[in-house]
């Protein structure tokens, strides 16, 4: 297999005493989507905090195409084409979609003496750039990014990254707030993203979600990697069960199912 775009190896995190990630190595490359799983609690978060630049890792190694690197900042992590968009599209609800597009990089062009921002020129971009995404429906860069839906301001947030040439993206949770349909568009630009040489690091509770788009798989339990594998190699059960921390869910299943039968059971008729 070719080079890998980011690489982390040995990865370990410690806050205090807390020993929340052990001896963590993956491996990630460009135009693949890898699933991020495990329950509440498992390290996901943290360790998508040392890959944003939230968080330094206490011990290991990130590298990007072969090459080292340590993340001062998320502003640093950015600079590095790491970009993270999180269950909201953490956009800015009162800003409009070309201002909130275009955050801490301002589009801007003279007028006059002064340096303003370019608002025309931002609104067209930006609704370019998610109408590419398949989001037809942002037509109006003035619009407020409250006034959009979950799904769009997930396009919104995906487009933005696109657009300033991220090569990670990290996507926490896309679709966890999202009705079907729309999660079905958002899982659609993962796979414009991944189309596009972009590495997608997707963190999911929804194996079906995952199974949909995912090329690899690494599940997290108790901060250890537990399993890594390919698309194909493992059933949704056993994936679903490996979420749950390798506990049998069949199991549990069988036993609410048993509880139910109980209570469904038609009382006998007491005739008088
Ligand atoms: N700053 C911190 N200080 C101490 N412990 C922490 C800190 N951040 C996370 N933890 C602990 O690390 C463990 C892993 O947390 P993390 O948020 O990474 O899990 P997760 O897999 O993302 O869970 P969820 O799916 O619920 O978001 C948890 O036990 C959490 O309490």
């Amino acid at each position: 297999m070719t080079q890998p775009l980011l690489e982390l190896a040995g990865i370990a995190k410690s806050f205090g005493p807390i020993d929340v990630l052990h001896d963590i190595c993956l491996e990630v490359h460009r135009g693949e989507v890898l699933c991020l799983l495990g329950d509440n609690g498992a390290g996901k978060s943290t360790l998508i905090k040392i890959l944003s630049g939230v968080h330094k890792p206490t011990s290991g190694t990130v590298a990007m195409d072969g090459r080292p690197v340590a993340f001062d900042s998320p502003r640093d992590a950015a600079a590095h084409g790491i970009a993270t968009v999180h269950q909201f599209g953490g956009t800015f609800p009162l800003m409009s979609i070309g201002r909130s597009f275009f955050v801490g990089a301002e589009l801007t062009r003279r007028w006059g003496p002064f340096t303003i921002f370019d608002r025309r020129r931002a609104n067209e971009i930006a609704v370019r750039e998610t109408r590419q995404l398949g989001i037809t429906r942002i037509d109006d860069g003035n619009r407020l990014v409250g006034g959009l839906s979950g799904g769009e301001r997930q396009a919104l947030a995906i487009a933005r990254a696109v657009h300033f040439g991220a090569s990670v993206l990290i996507l926490d949770e896309p679709t966890a707030a999202l009705g079907v349909k729309e999660a079905a568009h958002v899982l659609r630009i993962i796979l414009q993203a991944r189309r596009k040489g972009i590495a997608v690091i997707l963190i999911t509770h929804n194996v079906v979600h995952a199974l949909t788009v995912g090329d690899h798989f690494a599940v997290l339990i108790k901060g250890a990697k537990a399993a890594d594998f390919r698309r194909g190699e493992k059933s949704r059960e056993e994936i679903t069960d490996l979420m749950a921390g390798g506990e049998h869910m069949a199991a549990l299943e069988a036993e609410i199912e048993s509880t139910m039968a109980v209570h469904d059971d038609p009382q006998p008729s007491v005739d008088a």
